[in-house]
């Protein structure tokens, strides 16, 4: 079943194509990785499915039912993980989740608890995020993504500043979510992670794709495609 459907979607800046209209469909549980070199789009997408920045052409509709300028109902559906990290720098780790968690509805104490588990920081719940490394940042936001289990998980680079027992972590509970039906798009700069998660990785240049894998059997092959086409973007 289709889960979300992007429809010539685009976005100019007044000196700027950032993104050329793009038209895709994910399925439910279907996994979507954006490659491409600084400044190919990424982002620019990610911000219009997140519903963070306005279309200038196109539109996106969520569940078949849910379009994009419907945002509250929209956005109640997905779990979205930012490149930086927002300003709530004053909270505990806890705190944050739980602040997050008020926006969804369907988020409990008991997930907040879970995930904290799950992207292992049960042991820092008290800990004021100021104190927290880069990679643990970078855990946490992935966690409040996760809450009130989004139909669609949209992330902006989510292994930046991982090390490669939680990059590890990451592919696991990404192809957990899969599993369960939610549906995930990504960005990402490393090839092997595109290579694992991807049921189709779009490769970006200037705003285009340029390039389309889909279903990727052979990981090695593959990792060796993208990085080829890293070089060439
Ligand atoms: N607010 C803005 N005003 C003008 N141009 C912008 C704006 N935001 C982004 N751009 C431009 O749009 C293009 C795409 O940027 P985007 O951030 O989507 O790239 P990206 O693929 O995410 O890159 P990176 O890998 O460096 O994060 C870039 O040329 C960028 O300079």
């Amino acid at each position: 079943m289709t889960i979300v459907k992007a429809d010539q979607l685009s976005k100019k800046y007044p000196s700027k194509q950032a993104l050329a209209p793009i038209s895709f469909e994910i399925s439910t549980g279907e996994c979507l990785v954006l490659c491409g070199g600084n400044g190919a789009g990424k982002s620019t997408l990610i911000h219009l499915l997140a519903a963070l920045s306005k279309p200038t052409t196109g539109t996106v509709v969520l569940d078949s039912t849910i379009p994009l300028k419907n945002r509250q109902a929209y956005v109640e559906h997905i779990g979205y993980m930012p490149d930086e990290f927002p300003s709530q720098l004053g909270m505990t780790v806890q705190e944050m989740l739980e602040f997050y968690a008020a926006y969804r509805p369907a988020a409990s104490k008991a997930q907040v608890s879970f995930i904290l588990n799950k992207i292992g920081l049960f042991d820092q719940r008290t800990t004021f995020i100021t104190s927290l490394s880069k990679g643990m940042r970078q855990r946490l936001l992935f966690g409040q993504a996760l809450l009130g289990e989004p139909r669609l998980l949209l992330m902006d680079e989510p292994t930046n500043g991982l090390d490669p027992y939680w990059i590890n972590e990451f592919l696991a509970i990404v192809k957990e979510m899969q599993a369960a039906g939610t549906s995930i798009i990504f960005s990402t700069h490393m090839m092997d992670v595109a290579a694992d998660a991807g049921d189709t990785v779009l490769f970006m240049k200037e705003g285009k794709v340029i390039q389309e894998f889909q279903h990727i059997n052979n990981k090695k092959k593959t990792t060796l495609d993208l990085l080829q086409l890293h070089r060439n973007a």
